[in-house]
């Protein structure tokens, strides 16, 4: 792939190989970290693409109960819904050696995400910067719940937003608590997780696009992409 000249591509023969591989990287960056520092701070996605990754992430030998592990966006559901990025985390990522991860989610009982945004904002500013960042993206070019045409994107990917902010889209179902622009362009390592052809094919038109048009642009820069078919 051509275009943003720090972006790299890695492109995998399966899915299994790749999953194995990234889980083996993320694992390499967070014991690299602990090696220097008291903690890390590992940043997931949800969705239905990272569980395999998170399975063999899972099974990695290194100092979990230093590592905070945190939400990069949350749908508004409770966390025993299907749809739960938190449950996803719980279920595939916190068990067998990292069962002693910290868990940051991005939800709390209460009815809307800005009821809850001064005290999340609170606990996600206490783990940052991000050591390693682990992003998902859509076919629509969304990543985390930065959603193309969301109510308050713009704020959203500005340089001065507040590290989490509650976003409402028509694509996305319900309202979302996510981290924005500046929290995930703060990361110290970043990696995109992207399987089949059409992701493929959205990665390549938001490289021509803008932010506001492909949010996943905001953070292409830094970025290692991971893909099979
Ligand atoms: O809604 C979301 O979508 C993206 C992509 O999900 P996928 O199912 O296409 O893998 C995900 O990265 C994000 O965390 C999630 O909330």
């Amino acid at each position: 792939m051509e275009g943003d000249p720090a972006m790299k591509f890695i492109e995998y023969p399966d899915r299994d190989l790749m999953m194995i591989n990234l889980a083996d990287r993320l694992s390499s960056e967070l014991k690299n970290t602990l090696l220097t520092q008291d903690r890390a701070t590992l940043c997931v996605p949800g969705g239905t693409t990272p569980g395999p990754a998170f399975d063999s992430l899972s099974a990695s030998k290194l100092d979990w109960s230093r590592v905070t592990v945190l939400l990069g966006d949350e749908r508004w559901v409770p966390e025993d819904h299907p749809r739960s990025n938190t449950r996803l985390v719980r279920k595939r990522l916190l068990v067998n050696q990292a069962a002693s991860a910290r868990l940051q989610s991005l939800y709390m009982d209460a009815p809307t995400p800005e009821d809850a945004l001064e005290e999340l904002g609170q606990q996600v500013e206490a783990v940052l910067p991000i050591t390693v960042l682990l992003l998902g993206m859509g076919g629509d070019m969304h990543t985390a719940s930065l959603f193309p045409g969301a109510d308050r994107l713009e704020e959203a990917l500005s340089d001065d937003a507040p590290p989490v902010m509650a976003l409402r889209a028509e694509a996305a179902g319900e309202p979302r608590m996510t981290l924005t622009a500046p929290v995930l362009q703060g990361a110290l390592s970043t990696h995109i997780l992207i399987t089949g052809p059409e992701k493929r094919a959205a990665l390549e038109k938001a490289r021509s696009l803008s932010p506001r048009e492909a949010p996943v642009k905001a953070v292409l820069g830094d970025a290692t992409v991971h893909w099979a078919e």
